[in-house]
């Protein structure tokens, strides 16, 4: 996909949202079959743009108004010289309202679905389900389906790809694997969320006249996690700053033999633009972490007391807790002495792991604190600090990620190649700019640093995750296929510099 082009400011709503934001548009005076031609014609053109030696094409309607898209795509290809044979999943005489209109428009033949025959075709066109999709597909449809899949023709969804929810980017049944989905007005959960990602190829985002006024009226406060969203709050470089200005954050380091998680926190942490880093290391990881560092310094935590002592430097405003640092009440304690302060934390991997039998000790400490923590669970993380959460099929990630922030008082960045960030507040993005490879040993250590370099410069914690997540994601893109941790580390580039 190539979102990571993707500029702007982009509201992502729910299918039952944008339902509802059609009918707000159609009441107050815009004709709907007009949002159909347009949306029709935006598939078309995107058929003809990308497959323009396509021989025949195969449109496939269903029951509701992504079927009528289809019909009035098919009428597009038709005039253009393409030969379409369409086909109906129901009894055309059952569409209502503008996809009736769409169909009575046509003037090709109409079969069944029962009769697919797509062997003179190159093309398919997916009209079957949209936002409408309400349960799974089964039966004949999903024989159908399955045909299509089987066929390996490159498919141009209409809206989503059939079977593929809006809402949670779930498979419902079976789901056909698009090459190009063509959306309207706002782009969809599912069209970011995996598996729906997958599925979706490139998304082609169409105005098909929708005033913005009925978009914003329906915000659901849930954007792609693009520049425009946070680029004021990026910290700038200060002609009179010194290191300290920049801040000055800490990262535990874990005992002699796991303190590399640590180190690339660290080092991404300083290129990502923290004033100063240290890594705070029990005793026995003082000789293997100066064997190592050079810009960032080294002092010795390795009780309750030292850590007391550090945090009378005030200067010392955020932490890192968590990579390579070991599971266990020592990690709980030094969590919870962090939270008591206003320093800001980034609580991680084995810090998340640590209260997985006592997940309401840590909501309540943060709930106490006023410091700004920011959890960064990935899937297995998540099951364990939130169960009932992980376990709701129902619940979309991005369901998940702002419950889970609403109920510890953190920001969650919940990772994955869909990472979703949320505030308590409701606010959430989706980020979408991580390639595969980024997905690699110590590739969630590095975002950990990056998280903490931001939160040391005072950006607001849901800010500080947002902007991260896109710097890691750009920094993987940079660097390519095959990247490792320490690569990550030495790629990062501070966001005056990645965003000037
Ligand atoms: N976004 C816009 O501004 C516009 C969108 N358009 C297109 O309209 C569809 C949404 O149309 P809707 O009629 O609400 O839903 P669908 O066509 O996706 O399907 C509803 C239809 O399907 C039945 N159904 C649901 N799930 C199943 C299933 N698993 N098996 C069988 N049948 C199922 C359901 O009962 C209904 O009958 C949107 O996606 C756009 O493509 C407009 O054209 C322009 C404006
Ligand atoms: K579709």
């Amino acid at each position: 996909m190539t979102v990571s082009e993707i500029r702007g400011h982009h509201p992502i709503l729910t299918p039952k949202a944008m339902g509802e934001v059609d009918r707000a548009a159609i009441q107050s005076g815009i004709d709907g079959y007009r949002l159909m031609l347009i949306a029709g014609a935006a598939i078309s053109a995107c058929v003809l743009e990308h497959y323009p030696e396509a021989t025949g094409a195969i449109v496939l309607c269903g029951p509701g108004n992504n079927g009528g898209d289809g019909y009035v795509a098919a009428r597009g290809l038709a005039e253009a010289g393409m030969p379409v044979r369409l086909y109906s999943s129901v009894d055309p005489e059952r569409l209502k309202g503008d996809a009736a209109t769409a169909r009575d428009d046509w003037q090709g033949p109409i079969h069944s679905l029962a009769d697919l025959d797509w062997r003179d075709s190159e093309i398919v066109i997916d009209a079957l389900f949209g936002a409408g999709l309400d349960r799974p597909v089964e039966g004949a449809v999903a024989e159908a389906m399955m045909t299509v899949v089987s066929s390996e023709l490159p498919v141009v969804a209409a809206d989503l790809p059939s079977g593929v929810s809006g809402r949670t980017g779930e498979v419902q049944g079976v789901a056909l694997s698009a090459e190009h989905t063509v959306t309207f007005a706002t782009y969809k959960p599912g069209h970011f969320l995996v598996p729906g990602a997958d599925y979706c190829g490139d998304v082609h985002l169409i105005d098909i006249g929708i005033p913005q006024r009925e978009i914003d009226a329906h915000d659901q406060n849930l954007w792609l996690n693009t520049p425009e969203i946070w680029s004021d709050r990026i910290p700038e470089p200060k002609l009179s700053g010194h290191k300290y200005s920049k801040g000055h954050l800490g990262v535990f380091s874990g005992a002699f033999s796991h303190t590399g998680a640590a180190r690339l926190a660290a080092h991404s942490a300083l290129r990502a633009g923290a004033g100063l880093v240290t890594v705070l290391a029990p005793a026995s990881a003082i000789a293997s972490n100066a064997a190592h560092l050079t810009a960032i310094m080294l002092r010795n935590v390795s009780s309750d007391e030292d850590l007391d002592a550090l945090l009378q430097d005030q200067r010392m405003n955020g932490f890192v807790l968590g990579p390579g640092f070991g599971v266990g009440e020592k990690t709980c304690g030094f969590a919870r002495t962090i939270i008591s302060t206003d320093r800001a934390l980034v609580l991680d991997a084995d810090g998340l792991t640590s209260f997985k039998d006592n997940a309401e000790d840590l909501f309540s400490a943060i709930a106490d604190g006023a410091a700004p923590v920011i959890l960064t669970p990935h899937a297995g993380e998540f099951s364990r600090l939130f169960p009932d959460l992980a376990a709701d099929t129902e619940l979309s990630k991005v369901d998940r990620a702002r419950m889970a922030a609403d109920r510890s008082g953190a920001v969650v960045l919940y990772k994955g190649a869909d990472t979703v960030i949320a505030a308590p507040d409701g606010r959430a993005v989706i980020n979408v700019n991580a390639p595969p490879w980024l997905a690699t040993a110590g590739s969630g250590d590095c975002l950990a640093g990056i998280i903490g370099a931001l939160l040391v410069q005072h950006v607001p914690a849901f800010e500080a995750a947002a902007i991260a997540a896109y710097m890691h994601g750009e920094a993987g893109m940079e660097l390519g296929e095959g990247l490792t941790a320490d690569d990550l580390a030495d790629g990062i580039l501070s966001p005056s510099v990645l965003f000037e």
